[in-house]
């Protein structure tokens, strides 16, 4: 069955939904899912023992590790420099991400230190640059590749996905963040699914090999359910992954709920997995 997509830029595509949602609602994912990958943020790690909790959280079955750096200049807190970054890679093959928070100054500075300590070896780390840090953008993702790092574009909620629109075949990622950068444990904006839509509709219509990540308030509920559904692969989840005193489940939940979402099993407000299970039972 087709259907039509209207997106907000005055576009529309015709799509074949992958399979049929819960009572007969069509999926909406556009094109074909791409692997699912659960990705922590250390924030609410305990940073005095992070060498342990990456490790901590390579066993519990994540993709990756992101490290939130802030300069409490781009953003209002302060957090990690390249040197804590380098120094996990003892404890953990696991790859990492840098999300860089940071004003263009630092980012410009301190980019090429930042990528060698997010690259693990024979596996180049993902580093992100805000556009919103940034004025010369193609400069910064060529950077990354350079460095031998794997580039990635994020864009803060008030920024339209426009702006990403001619660096995309610089990128093997873009970020949608679901929160304003800074801090950990806000609430999910739903509205970022719009522009979630929007870059996926692009990165399928050209044939682009790039994941979509999303960040910020997205646990094991309907807020993963609908990014995925939207498009988005990569979830980064901080509280939402260490509200779990065993960190495989929270990993296991993230993924069995962004996978049904890709299949058309969404999970409304209010609904668990719980809820999930008992459907495909
Ligand atoms: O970049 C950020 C915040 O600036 C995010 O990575 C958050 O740290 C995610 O934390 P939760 O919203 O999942 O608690």
């Amino acid at each position: 069955m087709l259907s039509t997509l209207a997106f907000s830029s005055g576009f529309s595509v015709s799509r074949s939904p992958v399979s049929q949602g819960r009572a007969g609602a069509p999926a909406m994912l556009y094109g074909e899912p791409r692997p699912v990958q659960i990705i922590p943020s250390v924030l609410p790690a305990d940073w005095a023992n992070m060498g342990a909790e990456c490790k901590r959280l390579e066993d519990a079955g994540v993709d990756r590790i992101q490290f939130d750096v802030m300069d409490g200049n781009f953003v209002p807190n302060l957090t990690f420099g390249p040197e804590l970054i380098a120094a996990c890679k003892k404890y953990t093959t696991v790859k990492f991400e840098t999300q860089l928070m940071v004003s263009q100054y630092n980012c410009e500075t301190m980019l090429d230190e930042y990528t060698a300590a997010t690259n693990q070896p024979g596996k180049p780390g993902v580093v992100i640059a805000h556009v919103e840090g940034n004025t010369h953008l193609h400069r910064t993702l060529t950077k990354i590749r350079e460095g031998g790092g794997s580039p990635s574009v994020a864009l803060n909620p008030h920024t339209p996905a426009e702006m990403i629109e001619n660096v995309l075949d610089l990128c093997d990622h873009v970020l949608v963040m679901t929160v304003n950068p800074g801090f950990g444990g806000q609430a999910y904006i739903p509205t970022m699914v719009d522009k979630i839509k929007k870059i996926r509709g692009w990165i399928v219509d050209r044939g682009l090999d790039i994941d979509i990540e999303v960040d910020g308030g997205v646990k094991a509920d309907w807020t993963i359910a609908a990014c995925a559904d939207a498009g988005a692969n990569c979830f980064i989840a901080g509280s939402g992954m260490f509200a779990y005193e065993n960190l495989a489940d929270g990993c296991s939940e993230l993924r069995t709920i962004a996978e049904a979402a890709q299949k058309g099993k969404g999970l409304p407000k209010g609904e668990t997995i719980k809820d999930l299970d008992a459907v495909a039972a």
